[in-house]
């Protein structure tokens, strides 16, 4: 096989532009998994005579090594020093080929235990797990994948020993034909899959698991159905309910058609029910404690309501700023905690998007579920608390409090939501019903008759984010 050269010139990557077939059930979803991702395409230097396939290489084991060692730290390590002295062609393709390790490090690190016995030292085990994603889901050359591995393996004292291991396992698992079916069960980290399966049963849990591997598709919020319809062709968008279209486009979003308009944002399907249960909100005035980057914040603007963005991030606030500018909508916005925000108005609607653990974002984050500890969850619970006891007192009588958070575990959705209930009895769980779901295009299995939404990732065709949401409301009266 020859080697896949990039042309003469600066190395560039480029993503392919995928449509996604639609989900047929979990048997065609297994046998799915194991095809080849199309992306990334590297058509940096993948050869071996040349730097630039290893500088990028290199990378992104760095950025293996930084989202495994803490939360956040993925996206920490694309902003260092180091990583943005790449050529953007080797910053592309580090990003990609991380992600992808991330989205298969349960089955990679499994495979090399079967190899191994033990799992060898973090230094061997990245290079081990960038040669097996490259020959399990990446275009390149299986020769290649394992000579720069083995190249990459000299350059180092600590991993200099181990070539001629790194060398076998590889040539290895080419010659029994490539990586071998992947397990649901081994996909994520074994704590947080022992929790799905105790939570929502070993089906889900395997749902779940499997959409790790998928690459997702985007999902566009629009202002009005007017703007949506003329845009959705050129979008290649498929509608999924309310304002919602899921586009099969790839790249960069800010050369779409509409998004110099600002008729459009990005905003996961499921997201959007958040506001969605909110029905008729024309008229209404809310705050959205939470709000960057302002999605739910749009969404309220568009539908008629006035709102106040608060955040505590600045940095965070600019992108509400840059967001509220391009779609040519206008809230009040607030720095500050939300905890301790010291206003005395209440609100028809208040909106606690609160922070969490972010499991449920897993198709976009792979990087989250390896960096979160279960510690990590005991104290966003903590947080979810306090948040939610402030936010309580600045609903208005008859006005409605939605509590939501883009995580899988129940401490932060449904434990949070009953022990409220039992701490503030001038509350009710609005409850939303299967029939308002379906016309809201809410997935029926997301809806649960406890009243609240627990939008799993696998249960809607394509994938969405993990969401919990639930609608609490202040009775009259009391
Ligand atoms: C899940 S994101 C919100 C997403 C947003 N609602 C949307 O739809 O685009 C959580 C946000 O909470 C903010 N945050 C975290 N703790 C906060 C606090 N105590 N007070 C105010 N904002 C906080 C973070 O800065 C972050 O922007």
């Amino acid at each position: 096989m020859a080697p896949n050269r990039p042309p003469a010139g600066k190395p560039t990557f480029q993503r392919k532009l995928v449509k996604r077939p639609p989900s047929k059930g979990m048997a065609a979803k297994i046998a799915a998994k194991q095809a080849p991702i199309q992306h990334p395409e590297p058509t940096v230097n993948t050869d071996d005579d040349g730097d630039i396939g290893m500088n990028a290489r290199i990378a992104a084991m760095s950025l293996i090594d930084a989202a495994l060692t803490k939360r956040s730290g993925f996206d920490e390590a694309v902003t260092r020093a180091e990583f943005l002295s790449l050529s953007e062609g080797e910053r592309a393709f580090a990003r990609a080929m991380a992600l992808l390790v991330l989205r298969r490090l349960g089955q990679l690190d499994h495979i090399i235990e079967k190899k191994t016995k033990k799992l060898p030292s973090a230094a061997v085990c990245d290079l081990l797990r960038v040669g097996l994603v490259q020959i399990g889901f990446m275009n390149v050359p299986d020769f290649a994948a394992v000579s720069t591995t083995v190249k990459l393996a000299e350059r180092a004292s600590n991993t200099r020993p181990f070539k001629g291991l790194i060398n076998a396992i590889l040539r290895g698992v080419i010659r029994e034909g490539g990586l071998p079916p992947v397990i649901a069960s081994r996909l994520a980290p074994d704590w947080l899959y022992a929790r799905w399966k105790a939570a929502y049963g070993e089906d889900n849990a395997n749902g779940i698991a499997y959409m790790l591997t998928e690459e997702p598709a985007t999902d566009l919020s629009f202002k009005t159905s007017e703007d949506m319809a003329a845009h959705k062709d050129a979008l290649e968008g498929t509608d999924l309910g309310g304002l919602t279209l899921r586009s099969a486009l790839r790249g960069d979003v800010r050369e779409w058609s509409g998004y110099d308009d600002g008729v459009w944002w990005v905003q996961d399907a499921a997201a959007v029910a958040a506001v969605n249960i909110l029905g008729d909100i024309k008229g209404r005035t809310a705050i959205d404690l939470c709000a960057a980057p302002g999605g739910k914040t749009m969404q309220m603007l568009s539908r008629g309501a006035s709102v106040v963005a608060l955040d505590r991030s600045k940095n965070r606030l600019k992108r509400v700023e840059e967001n509220l500018e391009r779609t040519k909508l206008s809230a009040e916005i607030q720095m500050a905690d939300a905890e301790s925000f010291e206003d005395n108005r209440k609100f028809d609607i208040v909106l606690l998007d609160a922070p969490c653990s972010a499991t449920g974002t897993l198709r976009r984050q792979p990087d989250v579920l390896w960096g979160t500890k279960p510690a990590d969850i005991a104290k966003l619970a903590d947080v979810q608390h306090r948040l939610l006891d402030s936010a309580a007192k600045r609903v208005k009588t008859g006005g409605d409090l939605v509590y939501c958070t883009c995580s899988l575990e129940r401490e932060e959705g449904e434990t949070q939501v009953l022990a409220f209930l039992r701490r503030n009895k001038d509350f009710v769980l609005n409850m939303v019903s299967p029939e308002s779901a379906a016309e809201l295009g809410i997935p029926a299995d997301s809806v649960r008759e406890e009243g609240w939404l627990r939008l799993l990732p696998h249960q809607r065709p394509g994938g969405q984010d993990g969401f919990f949401i639930a609608r609490l409301s202040r009775q009259p009266g009391q």
